[in-house]
């Protein structure tokens, strides 16, 4: 018999036998082989794989966490921690001695120009490029910003208005968040808009984003893969890489467009272009970067803002008392501003519980340690372990929080606080029952030096278009036929798929103008 021969022959059986090689390995002689987690994901990778391209691997993390606790094994060579040490211990600055957990190569890709952008970029040259970014995201810049953010939901209650004025009350409030934020970041990123609000539709741009949200995820569960992701990119249709290129291209244009303006608006490109010099950001690098920031900069403030209001609509009486908040602190609409807003104390405690129920950033952001390993939450962690906080596993934890799947903003309020009272609907609680609870596992912009560096926009967006809205509308779900009753068609956000980010199912809801 000749080589080929036997190879072709013998394949099968050397490829079952190395299976069960590699098994045995993995579950009796790896060094993560005393970490608990399901059978089958501590043998092999592929069924974490399948569970992120099929969108199930943000419940499937959670289901393990509450069955085998605050660590599990999620892959041969990987591990999930929800205790919060872990976030200063994963992505924190860090103490003398211990070296960045990098970003994981198999979700960091770099841009269609083939530079990585600020998000994805190396440790080295992070410092680098984040630097002339900071200003334009400073508190201070945020004020010069506010009257550009308030010139677009100036237009989104135009927009909600007529539609509630012509009776034909029935809107997608998802689409209309979306196009919000696209627009003020497209603004604000590249001095343009994208037009979203003022023709209610996806702009091309924006569409092609979307379209290509859930590759990021697919690509990732098969780059564990390399012999099948090259075979996947050889037979890519030249079309989808057109597709990409024309994308990128799209953006290039945008920046070059806004640097060649001659202007004095304080956008956040504006503070770039000013302090960037040749020890700054390489051209290429901040055309990656500015793409990036339009994604980062609405897609999550957007999701935050439609689980929002699908947690208040499932519970009305929290959604009372943040209407009679906002609609008694201001005499006018006018009088609704930042300052004004930081105020409000039910508006805050709301948003701090809708981020530990769906976090925008619901999965863990994958780092890997260092190649002589590390300690996280008091364990030694070899060298290339690829590790992450998954935050919706672990803001639900029954450890971490008392009656963790239910929406209860008054956990976040002081103690003395008189809006803290349970409403009919809410398990029994008074002043003592959520002293354990452990606020500090809810990080949604993560920590250290590659925290999200959009917090300060993320939150005038947020309390800017949530406090407008509810002095303008009543909101309510909206209703069908069900066995001849009429029922609320009700959206159960955190049931929805996740592909890095939640799936955008339609939200649609009925609104009352009250002005
Ligand atoms: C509710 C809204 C938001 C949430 C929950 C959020 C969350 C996050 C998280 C968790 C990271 C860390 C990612 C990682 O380590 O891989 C991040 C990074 C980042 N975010 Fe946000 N973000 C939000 C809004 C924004 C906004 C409004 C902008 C800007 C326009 C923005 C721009 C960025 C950028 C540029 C980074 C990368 C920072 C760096 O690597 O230095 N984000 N964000």
């Amino acid at each position: 018999m000749d080589l080929t021969l036997a190879t072709i022959t013998y394949f099968p059986l050397f490829f079952v036998l190395y299976q069960i090689a590699l098994a045995f390995y993995n579950l009796h002689l790896h060094p993560l082989s005393r970490y608990p987690g399901p059978l089958l994901w501590r043998l092999y990778r592929l069924p974490f794989a399948y569970s992120l391209q099929s969108g199930r691997l943000v419940h499937d993390t959670k289901r393990f966490h509450d069955r085998y606790g605050a660590i599990v094994r999620l892959a041969p060579n990987e591990l999930s921690f929800i205790d919060a040490q872990a976030w200063q211990d994963i992505y924190g600055h860090r103490k003398r001695g211990h070296k960045e957990m990098t970003k994981n190569p198999i979700w960091a890709q770099p841009a269609p120009n083939g530079v990585f952008s600020l998000i994805n970029c190396a440790e080295k040259d992070h410092p680098r490029m984040r630097k002339p970014f900071v200003p334009g995201f400073s508190l201070k810049a945020l004020k010069a910003q506010e009257d550009i953010i308030s010139g677009y939901i100036d237009l989104l209650i135009a927009r909600l208005s007529k539609h509630a004025n012509l009776g034909d009350q029935v809107v997608d409030i998802k689409d209309y968040f979306n196009w919000t934020t696209f627009d003020i970041i497209g603004d604000l990123g590249f001095g343009e808009p994208f037009d979203c609000l003022q023709t209610e539709r996806y702009h091309e741009w924006v569409s092609f984003l979307f379209g290509h949200l859930k590759d990021g995820a697919l690509m990732a569960s098969v780059n564990f893969y390399p012999w099948i992701s090259s075979l996947l990119v050889a037979l890519m249709p030249k079309s989808a890489y057109r597709a990409a290129q024309a994308h990128f291209a799209m953006s290039s244009d945008k920046v070059r467009r806004r640097m060649a303006l001659k202007t004095d608006r304080k956008d956040l490109l504006s503070y770039v272009l000013t302090l960037n010099d040749d020890k700054g950001l390489t051209l290429p690098e901040l055309e990656a970067t500015s793409s990036i920031i339009i994604l980062a900069g609405s897609e999550s403030t957007s999701t935050m803002l439609t689980g929002t209001t699908n947690l208040l609509l499932r519970n009305p009486s929290k959604l009372e008392k943040l209407v009679v908040e906002v609609r008694t602190s201001f005499a006018t609409e006018s009088e609704i501003n930042l300052d004004a807003l930081e105020q409000l104390p039910y508006l805050r405690a709301v948003f701090q519980e809708a981020f530990r129920l769906i976090p925008p950033v619901p999965t863990q952001i994958p780092r890997i340690v260092p190649p002589e390993g590390d300690i996280i939450c008091g364990h030694v962690i070899p060298g290339n372990t690829f590790v992450g906080v998954p935050q919706y596993a672990a803001y639900r934890y029954a450890g971490h929080f008392k009656y963790p799947d239910s929406f209860i903003p008054e956990r976040w309020l002081s103690e003395d606080s008189p809006l803290n009272r349970p409403s009919s609907s809410d398990p029994t609680f008074d002043q003592s029952t959520f002293v354990g609870d452990k606020r500090s596992v809810v990080q949604p912009f993560s920590v250290g030096p590659r925290n999200c560096i959009g917090v300060n926009l993320a939150y005038a967006e947020m309390r800017l278009v949530l406090t407008r809205l509810l002095w303008n509308f009543n909101l309510k779900f909206t209703q069908r036929l069900i066995d001849e009753t009429l029922e609320d068609e009700m959206l159960i956000f955190e049931e929805q798929k996740t592909y890095a980010l939640w799936e955008r199912e339609p939200f649609k809801i009925q609104l009352q103008s009250i002005r």
